[in-house]
């Protein structure tokens, strides 16, 4: 795909806040999130359950809305472009188009009694205008691309008819149908078994290189971390702790709660050590204690932990939200 001659980031996200009403309160569960992400490019998202990944991808699909939630602040700019206070039928023309989600159980998102082929071609006739012969004949170049065997028969049959992975493919069909700036990929293979994972990551890559997409990519494993992303943004309670490129995350993690993620990992060169689970867990939103958000878990907590925490750089490019890591003090200092 050629790309443009002065490159835009394809996804610009300048102080989000996402909150959720709970108890006739809103609370944040998303704040102060920026991140800058190329095409061409792989950002991993990663933490603990509960720790903000996936409404940060909802939020800039538009899909957190009142009244149970609200982008509070913000900015969310897709190719140049703010698309955070957008209409939700603006989104429609966005979403599935410029950028595209797919998620851990793609049976939740297929239509069970639409052929896998008239759905990869619906994304086509509502975005591209195509017929629905045309928008066949592209979706079955779809299959191919994501390697979907014997692609031709396999457009005409119904989701329940695919396996788990092939099922992941035709969700990754639908993503791409419109060549998207952006692709959001919510543990697209944790419910893979091992094998089929690796084969749907592998696909993903050269798929991305192909399509020169910028992918968000929200994990818990490191492995596929390792394997997949360009850079990391490790996410806590609702915030970016630490962000960098994945050579720097995985050789010198700098904030105490990503060095306790690396330590949760099982090592075969440490068989018969206990593995190192963290202590405790993520707050719930409506008692988030002020100050770091990680301090009631923290091995290194000291005096100036209770105070706001900024995400400062240890190294160009490596930022940490630590006190302790960066040398530099407080947001209210
Ligand atoms: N609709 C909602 N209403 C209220 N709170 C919500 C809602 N959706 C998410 N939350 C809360 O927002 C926080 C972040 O949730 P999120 O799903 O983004 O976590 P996650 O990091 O993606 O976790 P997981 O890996 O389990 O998907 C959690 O405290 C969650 O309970």
């Amino acid at each position: 795909m050629d790309k443009p001659a002065l490159e835009l980031p394809a996804l610009q996200l300048i102080g989000l806040r996402t909150e959720f009403r709970i108890g006739g309160q809103w609370h944040p569960a998303v704040r102060d999130l920026s991140l800058t992400l190329n095409r061409n490019e792989t950002l991993a998202l990663v933490g603990e359950s509960g720790c903000g990944k996936s409404v940060t991808a909802l939020s800039v699909m538009g899909l957190v809305q009142p009244p149970y939630g609200r982008v509070a602040a913000g900015r969310i700019v897709l190719d140049g472009q703010d698309i955070a206070g957008l209409s939700e039928k603006q989104l429609e023309s966005v979403r599935g188009n410029r950028m595209a989600m797919i998620f851990q159980e793609p049976m939740t998102s297929l239509n069970p009694v639409m052929t896998v082929g008239d759905q990869v071609a619906e994304a086509l006739r509502l975005h591209r205008g195509m017929d629905r012969r045309a928008a066949l004949a592209r979706a079955r170049e779809l299959f191919e691309e994501v390697k979907i065997p014997s692609a031709a028969t396999r457009l005409s049959e119904y989701p329940h008819q695919f396996s788990g992975g092939m099922r992941q493919r035709v969700m990754i069909a639908i993503a791409l149908a419109c060549e998207p700036a952006v692709l959001l990929a919510d543990e697209p293979t944790t419910a893979l078994d091992v094998t089929i994972q690796a084969q749907v990551l592998g696909l993903l890559a050269d798929l991305r290189a192909r399509y020169g997409m910028a992918v968000v990519f929200i994990t818990h494993n490191l492995g596929v971390v390792a394997q997949i992303a360009d850079r990391v943004a490790v996410m806590y309670a609702g915030e970016i702790v630490e962000q960098g490129p994945v050579e720097a995350i995985f050789a010198n993690p700098q904030h105490p709660y990503t060095r306790a993620l690396f330590s949760a990992i099982p090592r075969l060169d440490a068989a018969g050590q206990a593995l190192s689970a963290i202590p405790g867990r993520v707050p719930p939103l409506d008692s988030m204690p002020a100050g770091c958000r990680f301090a009631a878990r923290c091995p290194q907590k000291r005096a100036g932990c209770e105070q706001e925490q900024v995400l400062a750089e240890t190294e160009p490019g490596h930022a940490a939200r630590c006190h302790v890591a960066t040398g530099r003090v407080f947001a209210s200092a």
